[in-house]
C-alpha cells in the first residue's frame, strides 16, 4: 500500500481520504434511496451505478407521485438532460417536497448555459437551496451566468474559471459545487478539494457524468459535511473509472468494467489509488 494520501493534502480534515472511506462504508450500510429525475439516455446506466456502489435507485417521474417520494426516499437528483415541459412541473413539485422533509436534493445542469429554457429553469430552482451542484466546467460557468466557450470537456473552459463561478455558487445558494473534469474539484466555498484520477475513456460512453450526479445525491445523504459527499462521488467513479480503463480499451467493456469496479471498490484500493489534495 502507498503512503500518499494519509493526511498530508487537507485543509480541514485530518485526512481526507478517510472522510472518503466512511463515506462508503456509510453509504454501503445505509444504501440510500436515491430518487433520481433525469434524462431519457441515462436512466440505465444511472440506476446500474447506484446499485455497484450499494445505493438504492428509483426512478419517479409523474409530478404527484414525485413530489409524495419525498417522505420515502432519501435524496432527490435533478438532471436537465431532456427536460421538458411535464417534467419541469414534476420537479417543480419534488424539490420543495424536498426541501419541507430536510433531505438533499442535488442538481445536474445538463448543457446550462448551452440552451435558453433550461438555463432559466436551473437558474429558477436553485432558489431552492440545493445541497450540491455537480457538472463539468462549461456547465458551472454557464449555470453562473457567466459565458462559457463550448461543451463539456472540449469546450477549452478552463477548471480555474470554473472553480471561480463554483465560487460565486455556492455564495449564492449555500450548496456545494462538484466540477468535474480531468480533474475534479470539489468547494463549499470556504474549502477547495481536488481528484486527480479518472481516465479519458469516462468521456466516451455517455451517463458517467450524469450517473456520477445521482452518486453525490446518494452520497449527500449520508454525509452530514457536502464537501465530504462531494469528494467522495468524484474518488469513487474516478479511481473505478481509472483501474476499469486499465483492463478495458473500449467503451463497451468498459461501461461493463466501470460497473464491475464501483461494486469492488472498497477503502484499501482508495487508499492505493486516490490521488487526493
Ligand atoms: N480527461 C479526463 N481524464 C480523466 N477523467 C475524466 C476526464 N474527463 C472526465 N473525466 C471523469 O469523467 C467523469 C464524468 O465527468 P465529465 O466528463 O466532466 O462529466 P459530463 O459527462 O457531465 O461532462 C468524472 O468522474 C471525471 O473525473
Ligand atoms: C447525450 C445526451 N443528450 C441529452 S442528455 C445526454 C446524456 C449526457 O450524459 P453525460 O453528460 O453523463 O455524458
Ligand atoms: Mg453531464
Amino acid at each position: 500500500m502507498t503512503t500518499a494520501n494519509t493526511g498530508a493534502a487537507s485543509n480541514n480534515s485530518p485526512s481526507p481520504i478517510e472522510d472518503v472511506v466512511l463515506a462508503l462504508e456509510r453509504l454501503r450500510a445505509r444504501c440510500p434511496l436515491t430518487h433520481c429525475m433525469t434524462n431519457e439516455v441515462v436512466k440505465d446506466i444511472t440506476a446500474n451505478v447506484l446499485l455497484a456502489v450499494g445505493a438504492s435507485p428509483a426512478m419517479v417521474e409523474h409530478a404527484e407521485e414525485a413530489q409524495e417520494f419525498a417522505t420515502m426516499a432519501d435524496a432527490l437528483l435533478v438532471n436537465l438532460g431532456t427536460l421538458d415541459d411535464v417534467q419541469m412541473e414534476a420537479m417543480r413539485r419534488a424539490i420543495p417536497a424536498y426541501q419541507r422533509a430536510g433531505k438533499p436534493w442535488v442538481l445536474d445542469p445538463v448543457a446550462v448555459g448551452a440552451l435558453g429554457v433550461r438555463t432559466r429553469f436551473a437558474r429558477e430552482i436553485i432558489a431552492h437551496r440545493p445541497a450540491l451542484i455537480r457538472g463539468n466546467a462549461s456547465e458551472i460557468i454557464g449555470l453562473c451566468g457567466r459565458a462559457s466557450r463550448g461543451r463539456g470537456a472540449d469546450s477549452g473552459d478552463s477548471a480555474e474559471e470554473a472553480l471561480d463561478a463554483a465560487g460565486e455558487l455556492t455564495a449564492r445558494t449555500g450548496a456545494v459545487v462538484l466540477v468535474t473534469g480531468a480533474v475534479d474539484y470539489a468547494t463549499d466555498g470556504a474549502r477547495v478539494r481536488s481528484c486527480a484520477n479518472g481516465h479519458a475513456l469516462m468521456t466516451r460512453v455517455t451517463g458517467v457524468g450524469c450517473a456520477q450526479g445521482a452518486l453525490a445525491a446518494a452520497f449527500a445523504a449520508v454525509c452530514e459535511d457536502r464537501l465530504e459527499a462531494a469528494l467522495a462521488t468524484a474518488a469513487v467513479m474516478a479511481v473505478a473509472g481509472e483501474i476499469a480503463a486499465a483492463r478495458a480499451a473500449h467503451p463497451g467493456s468498459f461501461r461493463v468494467a466501470l460497473l464491475d469496479e464501483l461494486s469492488r471498490i472498497d477503502g484499501e484500493i482508495l487508499r492505493q489509488r486516490a490521488r487526493i489534495a
